[in-house]
């Protein structure tokens, strides 16, 4: 049943930020010491509505089993799934899009987010270093790819494929065994998370993998989110290879060969990368994988409140955006994902809208968020590799 029934005809933004504004709401949790990137509550509250049911771990089930059926009791719970929309709320979230993108900004403006992209996430790093890093444990249900790989999953085990070659781009030799070629040679099972920031899903896989066959990397174009990753109590160079990589840098090589991972985790990332290069990022990461192996991604979905509270003056190209801290934001539809993703050659094994409707408690707060989460696979017979 829809929510909006029990709210009628309010504007979108006044239901969206019922009695209180995001602003006001962003001041509670900051005079509570705790501050957040935009993009962080949505791993907040997901943790926030586990609390019954069976997943891989007999207590974590998967997004959308808490269901709104009775909008008299909105406020009972912290968050519910699977938020049916009316046409009214949706005509107003493309209308409010409409607006805050009606005049996007200069050429020379958009260049230069791209061109500083870099800089933009390290000056976030410096404030925020890892104040905000978190609990991501849903990552094991959602994704049991990221478990030991004894119980099965749906990527491959086999292949090393060709070695890379070098040109001036961060030296990545570290972290080698002596003999080995790259980083995590020998390992049965490779994982690369690409855009790790400070590590929110790395950490948690090396603390609940043990398959002592694993290797993970992970990677990200701020030297600043790197080194955190690397000062780390728990980062440990027998198991995991931190390395500074722009993924959108065609120029770059990895320092693993192609086919040679099991599977690539993008989470919030491809978001933050520009429109135009975001093909030939899943074209770059499809080759990595081994067939069988597979990308899981979780990202912004159209009309999140993230980009529904955006003002003019913020809008990049259609659905783009940059925040005031110059840190860029996408907002995808299934399809954008599907055909950015399957025209590599990979094949759909999940493609999802989770529609979340938070709430505030204490401040009767409601808050619309659309996150798409996504698992493609590299297919194993060459026939169907037509691209990748
Ligand atoms: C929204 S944050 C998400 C961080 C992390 N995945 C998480 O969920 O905690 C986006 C991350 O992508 C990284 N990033 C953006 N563009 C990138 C690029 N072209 N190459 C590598 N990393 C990139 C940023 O530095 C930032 O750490």
């Amino acid at each position: 049943m829809s929510i909006l029934t029990a709210h009628g005809g309010l504007s979108l933004s006044r239901f969206l930020f019922q009695r209180r504004s995001f602003a006001d709401w962003l001041g509670i949790v900051r005079s509570h010491q705790v501050s957040f990137p935009d993009w962080f509550p949505s791993c907040l509250f997901s943790i926030s509505v586990r609390t019954s049911g069976s997943g891989m771990d007999g207590k974590r089930p998967q997004f959308g089993n808490r269901h709104l059926n009775d909008p008299s009791k909105v406020f009972q719970h912290n968050a519910w799934d699977n938020v049916q929309w009316s046409e009214e709320q949706e005509a107003a979230a493309r209308k409010k899009v409409e607006e805050n993108c009606g005049q996007p900004l200069p050429p020379e403006k958009q260049e230069e987010y791209e061109n500083k992209a870099s800089s933009f996430w390290n000056g976030f790093y410096t404030v925020h270093e890892n104040r905000f890093f978190k609990d991501r444990h849903w990552l094991f249900t959602e994704f049991p790819e990221l478990s030991s790989h004894s119980n099965g999953h749906p990527c491959a085990d086999s292949g090393n494929g060709d070695a890379m070659k070098g040109n001036g781009c961060p030296k990545q030799n570290e972290g080698e065994e002596e003999g080995d070629p790259y980083p995590g040679a020998s390992a049965t099972y490779r994982i690369m998370e690409v855009g790790c920031g400070v590590g929110n899903t790395v950490f948690p896989i090396l603390q609940n993998n043990i398959d002592p066959g694993l290797f993970v990397y992970c990677c990200d174009f701020s030297s600043t989110a790197v080194d955190l990753v690397k000062s780390n109590e728990h980062y440990d160079p027998s198991r995991c290879f931190a390395f500074v990589h722009d993924v959108s840098n065609e120029h770059c090589p990895f320092p693993v060969p192609e086919h040679s991972l099991d599977v690539i985790v993008l989470i919030f990332v491809l978001s933050a990368i520009c429109p135009e290069k975001m093909q030939s990022v899943i074209s770059r990461l499809g080759r990595l994988l081994k067939p069988g192996g597979c990308i899981l991604l979780r990202d912004y979905g159209r009309y999140d409140m993230a980009q529904l509270r955006f003002k003019k003056g913020r809008c990049l190209s259609q659905n783009f955006y940059v925040r005031g801290d110059g840190t860029r934001v996408f907002f995808f539809t299934q399809d954008d994902l599907d055909t950015l993703l399957t025209s590599t050659g990979l094949q759909k094994v999940q493609n999802t809208v989770d529609r979340r409707l938070q709430v505030n408690r204490g401040k009767q707060l409601t808050m619309y968020r659309v996150w798409i989460q996504c698992k493609y696979i590299k297919p194993f017979s060459t026939e169907q590799q037509n691209i990748v």
